[in-house]
């Protein structure tokens, strides 16, 4: 299946990536042609409400990736249920600190029906990149603004603006591919670098406010249905979405067909516009 999608990335083909944390919307989406189905640790957020992503467990994310697994699975009303690749987050503190438990919890993640699994970090998480690999387990290395760091990046920055951090964020990135990720995700970088980067490795790129020169693209589910307003204790009014959040309901007015016009929005290199990069 990752390989399926490994293989259709090398003619130039975009890959359009959205959140899933449930199996009706993970039917929906591997009906419209959604590439990956990522059981983000966004869920922390969107499905329990907190202001960030830093308490969510591994046992949410075991839950959500086998509610994503069952929806996405083939079956008689499924048929294109094979083509979704399922990428579930590791949790924050279930892999930075020791290579044997992140082991454990990704192995943890594939038995939930993950088919890869995502960690945040450059250089320092490369050993437990190579780690994972060397026992089977695919590897997404989410780079640029990585949310489970958001008290220590001081909020929600761009990353990689200066020439200094961009060097740094080329090399981690080279130094993931050399240690066998299966892709890298950029999150708030500035366009010209993330494509200059996904220029320069063999492994292809996902963006979330990276601009359209990424491989693929990456988006909340609720921010492309325009129905995330902020953590469950804040007033909506003192919530402002993300600048690479677009709203896809809006333009269409059904959930399906948000999904399959994002789908092909990013098929065809047209989303996201200078207006949602940086
Ligand atoms: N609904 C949702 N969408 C996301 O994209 C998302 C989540 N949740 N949860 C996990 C992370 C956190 N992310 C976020 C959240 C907020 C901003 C944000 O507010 N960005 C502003 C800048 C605000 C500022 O400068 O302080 C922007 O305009 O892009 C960015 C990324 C991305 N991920
Ligand atoms: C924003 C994406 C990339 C993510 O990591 C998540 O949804 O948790
Ligand atoms: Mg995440």
């Amino acid at each position: 299946m990752l390989e399926a999608l490994l293989k259709r990335t090398q003619t130039g083909e975009k890959i359009a990536m959205l959140t899933c944390y449930d199996a009706t919307f993970a039917k929906l989406m591997a009906l419209a042609g959604v590439d990956v189905l990522l059981v983000g640790d966004s869920l922390g957020m969107v499905i329990q409400g907190d202001g960030n992503t830093l308490h969510v467990s591994m046992q949410d994310m075991v839950y959500h990736t086998r509610c994503v697994s069952n929806g996405a699975r083939p079956r008689a009303d499924n048929p294109s249920g094979t083509n979704s690749v399922i990428m579930s987050d590791m949790p924050a503190g279930s892999y930075e600190h020791d290579k044997a438990l992140a082991l454990a919890n990704a192995q943890a993640l594939i038995e939930a029906g993950a088919h890869i699994v995502k960690i945040e970090g450059g250089g320092n998480m490369v050993d437990t990149a190579a780690y994972l690999i060397m026992h089977g387990v695919p590897v997404c290395a989410h780079l640029g603004f990585t949310p489970q760091s958001v008290e220590k990046l001081g909020g929600y920055k761009i990353q990689g603006k200066t020439a200094e951090s961009a060097h740094t964020m080329l090399a981690d990135a080279q130094a993931m591919a050399h240690a066998g990720v299966s892709m890298v995700l950029f999150e708030m970088v500035p366009a010209a670098l993330a494509a200059h980067i996904t220029q320069q490795i063999a492994v292809p790129t996902i963006g979330i406010g990276a601009g359209a020169g990424c491989s693929g693209q990456v988006l909340v589910l609720q921010d492309l249905l325009g129905i995330y307003t902020g953590p469950a204790d804040k007033a909506p009014e003192d919530y402002k979405a993300p600048r690479f959040a677009q709203n896809f309901l809006h333009q269409t007015g059904s959930v399906q067909q948000a999904i399959a016009t994002y789908v092909s929005a990013v098929k065809a290199g047209c989303f996201p516009e200078e207006q949602h990069s940086y």
